[in-house]
């Protein structure tokens, strides 16, 4: 049973990444993780993408997906949780923009903006990235609450597209499933 009651709980949307290894099956753990997690819910999760990577080119192509969740964490607390979860699955940082087993961010909550040493909220790239846009696309709920489709819409419109992003699998989160086995 969660711990979180709920009227404190808040949406989030996090994206995560991974290029080295068993990709899809990392980005399973890290969401099985967050879920597991006594104060976090993941309530939707996006088909999985095979991009190719933006920034630094020179590295193998990314499986990337984007999960809504609810949690009665803080931004902070939440981003500590994600961390967390990045070293436990054995991310190594070397480039910047480089390589990595898993790298979660913190896209979006509710209601909130921040700009402190260590968390900006909405994330500062997110609008330029395909690959966040993209499986977000996919889970935002149908009707427009919070501002966030109209800022999804808007951004892919302006990008050239969706090149560089393939349809890797689709995938429906069934919480259920994680919780049986706890
Ligand atoms: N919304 C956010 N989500 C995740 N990290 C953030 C956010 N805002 C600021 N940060 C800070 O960014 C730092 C660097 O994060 P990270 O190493 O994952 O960057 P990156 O994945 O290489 O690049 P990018 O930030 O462009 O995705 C983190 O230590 C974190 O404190
Ligand atoms: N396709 C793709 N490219 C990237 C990614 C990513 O997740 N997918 N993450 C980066 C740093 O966060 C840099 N470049």
């Amino acid at each position: 049973m969660k711990s979180h009651s709920t009227s404190e709980l808040s949406e989030a949307y996090i994206a995560l990444g991974a290029n080295l290894g068993d990709r899809e099956g990392t980005l399973m753990e890290a969401v099985n993780r967050l879920h597991t997690h006594q104060q976090i819910t993941v309530l939707r999760g996006s088909n999985l993408y095979e991009t190719e990577p933006v920034g630094y080119l020179d590295q193998p192509h990314f499986l990337n997906m984007v999960v809504a969740v609810n949690t009665d964490l803080n931004p902070h607390a939440l981003l500590k949780v994600m961390q967390e979860i990045e070293r436990e699955l054995g991310r190594v940082r070397h480039t910047h923009w480089g390589p990595r087993t898993v790298d979660l961010d913190l896209l979006w909550m509710e209601g909130l903006v921040e700009d402190t040493p260590d968390l900006i909220l909405p994330h500062p790239r997110m609008e330029e990235r395909a690959f966040v846009l993209v499986p977000l696309h996919d889970i935002l709920p149908s009707e427009e609450t919070s501002g966030l489709h109209s800022v999804v819409k808007a951004a892919l419109e302006r990008l050239d597209g969706k090149e560089g992003i393939q349809l890797w699998r689709t995938y429906n989160w069934q919480p259920e499933s994680v919780l049986s086995e706890n």
